[in-house]
């Protein structure tokens, strides 16, 4: 194990039903990098994400092998999957926060942690949403209905959500297929600023963006790694000609 290694995944094989969508997977995740997963529809991206946090355990016919360990310690055998699901957080495609105040879409996975006394949720809500940066646009409004909030500040209140139980990784699902330019460009900016203090996992079909905001980039085709390493080489100086094709546009 290197020691800045947060995630690490041997010989994942991932099959619903028969069919199998991810092929002996293997990789390193690295402690406040940020890794962008790209490759064409149907390539795994999201199937191996929600591995990372056993999301799959959802799904009655998902049948995994492998062995994927954070911090060190297998995540099926060493760890409580909700303990697990605190400190490998999500933020899922479209914004979904939870039909109730703004306040209390933050509060919600504190309280569910056991935390009860007012000024220190208070506390929490403030400084998730002042890190997710959507404090100055709610904070006259905490009290109103989250779903009043635009699509990216739905979006960054989901991320201030995830913030709140003081994740360790935060894996992100295509978190801005559904936004506009400038809302787009306000998350980027958060994961940059995110990546100080978290190990961040993105899943995005806009190459510009994974050009922005990672420093690695794993390419995914047909349900397998076909080339992983620093952005900039995978993006200038990839060694498979698949990478080379997908990079310039000529499949995907
Ligand atoms: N719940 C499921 N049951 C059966 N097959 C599934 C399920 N979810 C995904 N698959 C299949 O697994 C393969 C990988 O799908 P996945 O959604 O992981 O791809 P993706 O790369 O994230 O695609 P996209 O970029 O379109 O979101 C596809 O062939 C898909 O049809």
């Amino acid at each position: 194990m290197n020691v800045n290694n947060k995630i690490e995944v041997e010989n994942l094989n991932l099959f619903y039903g028969d069919f199998q969508a991810l092929h002996d997977v293997n990789i390193e995740i690295k402690e406040r990098e940020v890794t962008a997963l790209i490759g064409p529809s149907g390539c795994g991206k999201s199937t191996f994400i929600r591995t990372l946090n056993r999301m799959n355990d959802l799904i009655d016919i998902v049948r995994i092998e492998g062995n994927i360990s954070y911090d060190n310690k297998n995540i099926n055998t060493g760890w409580d999957v909700i303990e697990l699901r605190k400190k490998v957080g999500m933020v899922f495609q479209k914004p979904n926060p939870f039909p109730m105040s703004i306040y209390d879409n933050v509060a919600y996975g504190p309280k569910t942690h056991g935390i009860k006394n007012r000024s220190k949720l208070d506390h929490i809500v403030e400084k998730s949403l002042e890190q997710a940066s959507l404090l100055d646009e709610v904070k006259d409004r905490l009290h109103k209905p989250a779903l009043g909030l635009s699509g990216g500040q739905q979006q960054r209140l989901c991320i201030a959500r995830v913030l709140a139980v003081e994740p360790d990784v935060v894996l992100m699902d295509e978190p801005t297929s559904a936004l506009d330019p400038i809302s787009t460009s306000r998350i980027e900016d958060l994961i940059d600023e995110m990546k100080k203090n978290y190990t961040i996992v993105i899943v995005t079909h806009n190459m510009q963006q994974a050009g922005r905001i990672s420093d690695k980039t794993a390419f995914f085709l047909h349900g397998k790694i076909e080339e992983f390493g620093p952005t900039d080489e995978i993006f200038f100086n990839p060694k498979s000609s698949k990478t080379e094709e997908y990079i310039s546009g000529k499949f995907g």
